[in-house]
């Protein structure tokens, strides 16, 4: 496999069900250093694709390699981000930001990392007692403590306010330059801004195509009418 392909997916295929197939043969690369987008309509299955090459879930055929090695036998998930949809409340922490990304990070990394997010203001809230956004903001800082090479985002944008979301859109730019980014987004504006590619999950034969292509497929993979 050539080096510069650190998500390589053959001929996967998923379905939570017996004999329901959600994800059909699919196959697809993601180069070292893109900005991968995934786009498609709800429920698509673009967090499912997710979930298994993070190896939460096992696919129903089909094979993964993450950094040329097989899933099944890739060890260094540290060098692997991930920034999930919904923070749910059953995996929230306890203690301040500041305690919380102590806990995760040497100090020198923490404090590259408040500075890079702007996260000087929240350091002595509580972890429950901020905002959506605010939480999704600390959700990215912590992905980025171990200094990942892929960092996986779904919805990132997602419950930020506009200066917030430009802010994110602006620290993924800067972190796409040195990283692999796959991100998955209902934001055509921000795919189309920052994607090298992007996977269109929901149609009979799923593509990856290239930003200034999208507009062509847009009416078949949401069902837009001209
Ligand atoms: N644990 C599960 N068990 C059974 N079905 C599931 C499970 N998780 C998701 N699904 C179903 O699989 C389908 C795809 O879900 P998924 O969350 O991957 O879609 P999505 O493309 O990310 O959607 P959205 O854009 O709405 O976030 C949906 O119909 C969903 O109800």
């Amino acid at each position: 496999m050539p080096v510069e392909e650190v998500i390589r997916v053959e001929d996967l295929s998923f379905g939570y069900r017996k004999g329901e197939l959600l994800i059909q043969n699919l196959s697809f690369h993601v180069r070292r250093g893109e900005f991968f987008g995934i786009m498609g309509p709800n429920g698509a299955g673009k967090t499912t694709l997710l979930k298994i090459l993070l190896g939460f879930l096992k696919p129903t055929h089909g094979r993964v390699f993450l950094m040329g090695k097989p899933l099944e036998k890739f060890r260094e998930w540290h060098r692997i981000g991930y920034v999930p949809q919904r923070w749910t409340t059953e995996r929230s922490f306890t203690g301040t930001v500041a305690e919380i990304l102590r806990a995760f990070a040497p100090k020198e990394r923490v404090g590259w990392i408040i500075s890079f997010l702007h996260l000087e203001h929240l350091l002595n809230r509580q972890f429950n007692k901020l905002s959506g956004g605010e939480q999704q903001k600390l959700m990215l800082a912590i992905a980025l403590t171990t200094n990942p090479d892929i960092l996986f985002l779904d919805e990132p944008l997602t419950g930020l306010d506009i200066h917030a979301q430009e802010h994110i859109e602006s620290v993924l730019k800067e972190i796409a330059k040195s990283r692999t980014v796959v991100v998955v987004s209902h934001d055509i504006g921000f795919v189309m801004r920052n994607a090298t590619r992007v996977l269109c999950l929901g149609m009979p034969s799923c593509v990856v195509v290239e930003p200034h292509q999208f507009k062509d497929i847009m009416k078949d993979l949401y069902g837009l009418h001209p």
